[in-house]
């Protein structure tokens, strides 16, 4: 039995990554938590003739305590998203006391179940639930992931310009460090198949990775950024949690963690400088169950990317630590 549970499931993301999930053969139970039009969504989702059997709440009522219940996997993407001028960080000062308080409620109602967290700022988020986790106790590394896939998701996508290859899916692209700008650091050297990617288009094809949440943002000028390519890369995701979960072998997928609390992470929050970063993590029974070290590979190119990937993630990481251990007045 897998209970699956999104927080913020009334917005841009939040719809689609339901259906997704309500769709699933894997899910068998599945919650809706937003502060607004659950019962409505949750109304039209449950029409669907899949096996999921779906329930939706509203703050009243304790509804984030019967909705987290039970939850194996809760992924969250409650908060704003940016219109265009903005920063990520810039949405720290709404969407970190969201998380904080939606961390706290998983912390008291579920605190066995993996954790995905979406909102952004996702470099100051995770650090953040972990810090949530830790004062109530029940902090298990293995289990909280900041959700990069999205990074993945494009590099492949955009690499497929140059590869011409038919399924960009088909082709592994390692993507570490953060979510955001220059903290995003695609790793085409290995790539899996191996792809040579021509000097000249090297540089804007990075840039094209780091910056593609831009892209949408302006695109839809003013109504948000990235919802439906995000809930596909969500949805991926958490089914690859749920069937390792389940005891398939084999899954590795880039995700945001916190390194000296994963077998592996240790020596690469050592050689990076930072706790919390994206590395290929071999997924498991028990969650992050190995952080593999892609930094012995990288060319000088890529080497040098690291510098202000680390650089910023330094920031971002402490502003989210600080924000638990002393928080702003109110
Ligand atoms: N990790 C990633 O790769 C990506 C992250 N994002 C982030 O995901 C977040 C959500 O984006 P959208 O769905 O486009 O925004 P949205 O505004 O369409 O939806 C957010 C939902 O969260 C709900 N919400 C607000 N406060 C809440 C609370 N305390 N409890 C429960 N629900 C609450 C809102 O009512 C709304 O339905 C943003 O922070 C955005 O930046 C977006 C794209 C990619
Ligand atoms: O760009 C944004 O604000 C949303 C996001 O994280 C992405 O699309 O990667």
């Amino acid at each position: 039995m897998v209970k699956a549970v999104v927080l913020g499931a009334s917005g841009g993301i939040g719809q689609p990554l339901s259906l997704l999930l309500k769709a699933s053969p894997l899910v068998d139970e599945l919650s809706l938590y937003d502060v607004v039009n659950t019962p409505g969504v949750t109304a039209d989702l449950s029409h669907i003739s899949s096996v999921a059997k779906i329930t939706g709440y509203l703050p009243e009522d304790d509804g984030l305590k019967h909705a987290l219940t039970g939850a194996d996997v809760v992924v969250i993407p409650a908060g704003i998203p940016r219109k265009p001028g903005m920063t990520r960080d810039d949405l720290f000062k709404i969407n970190a006391g969201i998380v904080r308080d939606l961390v706290k409620g998983i912390a008291e109602f579920s605190p066995k179940a993996f954790i995905l967290v979406i909102s952004n700022p996702v470099n100051s988020t995770v650090p953040i639930a972990a810090e949530v986790l830790k004062n109530a106790n029940v902090f298990d590394p293995k289990r909280l992931f900041g959700v990069t896939t999205l990074d993945v998701v494009r590099a492949e996508t955009f690499v497929q310009a140059i590869t011409g290859t038919k399924d960009p899916a088909k082709t592994t692209i390692p993507v570490i460090g953060g979510h955001s700008g220059e903290t995003i650091v695609p790793l085409f050297s290995q790539a899996k198949p191996a792809i040579e990617i021509p000097e000249e288009k090297l540089d804007a094809l990075v840039n094209r990775v780091q910056f593609g949440g831009d892209e949408v943002v302006k695109a839809k000028n003013g109504a948000g950024s990235a919802t439906l390519s995000m809930a596909y890369a969500g949805f991926r995701f958490a089914e690859k949690i749920i069937k390792a979960a389940k005891g398939e072998k084999g899954i590795v997928e880039p995700t945001y963690v916190y390194l000296p609390g994963v077998p592996g992470g240790e020596e690469i929050a050592k050689e990076t400088g930072v706790d919390y970063f994206s590395v290929p993590v071999q997924l498991g029974p028990s969650g992050a169950e190995h952080a593999n070290n892609p930094l012995g590979l990288l060319n000088a190119y890529e080497k040098k990317l690291l510098e202000p990937c680390t650089a910023g993630l330094k920031g971002n990481i402490e502003k989210g630590i600080e924000f638990v251990r002393n928080p702003p007045p109110k």
